[in-house]
């Protein structure tokens, strides 16, 4: 941290790009400098840290304080002496630039101490609103439009349905809201059949195809008394109908007051809110008899009428909202499950690590097979003057690890069409039909931008031969691959390469000639196989000794190991080497990874005392476990008089 310090004799300034002293030296700025300042006549210090912009507004006068990390200011002052160079007034005193401090230190303190909490204030703030600005100014109504465009545009599909679903709910709700009538008080049934002996029923409606019955009674005005005093829900109170029929009589001679509009409004709104019909009641099976002879008995009025037409299709609208409510979620994951989005071809992704055919050694035949496949799509071959077909699926049988994959991708790698690599596994699928479908898709992909490469890894998974299980499922996506593959055409240069271990496994019917007709074995390498493996994934290790004899050595060391041993056995030692805290792989760090891969990591005697104590760490909630651990010791002898042995 560069210190400065402003005093008469040593001032300091700061110009555009340099400190300038007093004495005429000069430093240049570094984008961002810190340094300490003395504000002369007090003896007050602080540092700043300074960029070039803030310079700036220092040199125009501006930036008239100083702040140090404590937040406490102090007032930038010029130096006198350096009148020379920059023509600024010459005193023997630093002069304050903001408050023309003449040096009396009451004066300022006074001052500070009164504007302390006006500057903090603003010192905190005007920083804050600058930020505040340039995002503003970054923010414009424009760019946000400009945002909502571009999502609307990719999300065209999402936003209609999203949209048209609001619509329908709204119109849903205002057909609601527009539809809705005061409904009947619900009673008991009884108390209807109380109402019509008593003879206070005026009119009965008896709902055809639901068991809903209506009716209004002449007691209105007894029963808001006795509801009162339940404390049930009160009819509503209709204003005076005089004054209502008065008013509309004005209005009808034009003497509308603002005292007769309300009583009108309030009229016209408790007629809406009034029920047609005052109770409501649910009938009751086998007495019909009973009600209809009670009511011919009493001279009350009766009729049947189906629901209205706007009722019917209220409550259909209902029915429909409640039901589908719930259902959302539910079709939404079913929607997810059958969508065709996540279908496999869809998914693929480019690989970002490119594999080439220098990549895979040790498989010589397998990549002479292939490169034929890759010099065939790129046209270098011209297999059809002779009248030959390009072979349309390429079968890569052989153990685990011995780099099926690898050559697939790197027939992807060499052969620069699109590939589309998908698991076997991916086609099982719990819905019957949609492996089928996945397949169908995958493949159309495929022939759209053909010239173009399938692989499928672990063909067995749904290759397996037919009729031997009831998974019908994936006997309909084996017969759709079948299918798929019978279905190009000869001039159609789409390869499928599939891979397996189980060739045995396989349905006849994938591999007669015209489907997977050409087999590849991929076996394990031979010492000069490893070798070269060996020299692929030694690449960019660093080594101790030669790699050509590291490689020597190795595969000597690994008969019968694959590929994919032999990356693991490199990987494991360059973790060695990097868990001693080495630079370099060692040839004991790649001694050591063989003996790990070839009897495990076991480096611990397995006594039986070890294997308590392992045993009661993995279940410390086995007490006998633990004690057993704790007390046997070689050649103790337990209460029971076995002898234990280790
Ligand atoms: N011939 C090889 N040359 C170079 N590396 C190899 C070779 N064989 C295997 N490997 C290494 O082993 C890894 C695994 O190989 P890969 O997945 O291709 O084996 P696979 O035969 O497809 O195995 P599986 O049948 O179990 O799917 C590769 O990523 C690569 O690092």
């Amino acid at each position: 941290m560069a210190c400065f310090s402003i005093s008469c004799s040593n001032g300091l300034f700061i110009t555009h790009n340099k400190l300038e002293f007093c004495g005429g030296k000069t430093k240049p700025l570094r984008g961002c400098e810190r340094f300490c300042y003395t504000s002369f006549p007090y003896s007050y210090k602080g540092f700043h840290k300074f960029n070039k912009s803030q310079v700036g507004l220092l040199w125009n006068g501006n930036f008239s304080s100083l702040i140090n990390d404590k937040g406490r200011v102090a007032p930038f002052g010029f130096c006198s002496c350096c009148k020379l160079h920059h023509g600024l007034p010459c005193k023997d005193e630093i002069k304050s630039m903001r408050s023309g401090n003449n040096g009396d230190k009451q004066s300022y303190l006074g001052k500070k101490e009164k504007g302390k909490m006006r500057r903090r204030f603003s010192l905190r703030l005007r920083p804050r609103l600058r930020l505040l600005t340039i995002r503003m100014k970054r923010v414009s109504i424009e760019t946000m439009l400009n945002d909502v465009k571009t999502y609307v545009r990719k999300n065209i599909r999402r936003v209609l349905l999203s949209g048209s679903i609001s619509v329908a709910l709204g119109m849903c709700y205002l057909f609601l809201k527009l539809t809705a009538l005061p409904s009947p008080k619900v009673v008991p049934y009884s108390d209807l059949i109380a109402n019509l002996q008593n003879g206070s029923v005026t009119k009965v409606l008896i709902e055809e195809g639901s068991r809903r019955i209506y009716y209004n009674t002449n007691l209105q005005s007894e029963e808001a008394g006795t509801q009162k005093s339940n404390g049930e829900a009160m009819p509503i109170s209709l204003p005076n109908e005089d004054e209502a029929s008065k008013v509309e009589s004005d209005i009808g001679t034009r003497s509308v007051t603002p005292q007769s509009f309300n009583i009108l409004k309030k009229s016209s709104k408790a007629r809406a809110s009034i029920p047609e019909w005052q109770y409501g009641t649910r009938k009751v099976d086998h007495d019909e008899k009973f009600l209809l002879s009670l009511m011919r008995d009493k001279g009350t009025s009766y009729s049947s009428a189906p629901q209205s037409l706007l009722m019917s299709m209220r409550s259909i609208l209902i029915t429909v909202l409640t039901l589908w409510i719930p259902l959302i979620p539910l079709m939404w994951l079913l929607y997810r499950q059958l969508s065709a989005a996540n279908s496999p071809a869809k998914k693929r992704q480019r690989d970002t690590e490119v594999v080439g055919f220098d990549d895979v050694e040790g498989v010589d035949s397998a990549k002479v097979e292939l490169m034929e496949i890759v010099s065939c799509l790129q046209g270098a071959i011209n297999y059809q003057k002779l009248g030959a077909k390009l072979p349309r699926g390429v079968l890569l049988v052989g153990p685990p690890g011995t780099g099926k994959t690898l050559l697939a991708r790197a027939v992807a790698g060499e052969a620069g069409v699109p590939f589309f690599t998908v698991s076997a596994s991916e086609f099982v699928e719990m819905f019957v039909g949609r492996g089928a479908a996945r397949i169908r898709d995958l493949f159309l992909v495929a022939r759209k931008s053909s010239p173009s490469i399938i692989f499928i890894d672990e063909l067995d998974a749904v290759g397996g031969k037919r009729g031997r299980s009831f998974n019908d499922e994936r006997d309909q996506t084996l017969n759709q691959l079948l299918t798929e593959m019978d279905g190009f055409e000869s001039d159609m240069k789409v390869v499928v390469i599939a891979a397996t271990n189980r060739p045995e496994a396989l349905d006849p019917a994938l591999c007669r000639p015209g489907r997977f007709s050409r087999k590849v074995y991929v076996g394990e390498p031979d010492e000069e196989g490893r070798r070269k493996i060996l020299a692929v994934h030694l690449r960019y290790v660093p080594l101790e000794e030669d790699m050509n004899l590291i490689c020597d050595l190795v595969a000597s060391l690994t008969p019968g190991f694959v590929g994919a041993d032999l990356a693991n056995i490199v990987n494991e030692a360059a973790l060695l080497a990097a868990r001693r805290g080495g630079e370099i792989v060692t040839r004991d760090d790649i001694m050591e990874a063989i003996e790990r891969a070839k009897f495990g990591i076991n480096d611990k005697q397995l006594r039986p005392s070890t294997i308590g104590k392992e045993l009661g760490k993995l279940f410390p909630w086995m007490p006998s476990l633990a004690r057993k651990s704790d007390t046997r010791t070689e050649g103790f002898q337990d209460p029971l008089g076995y002898q234990t042995l280790s």
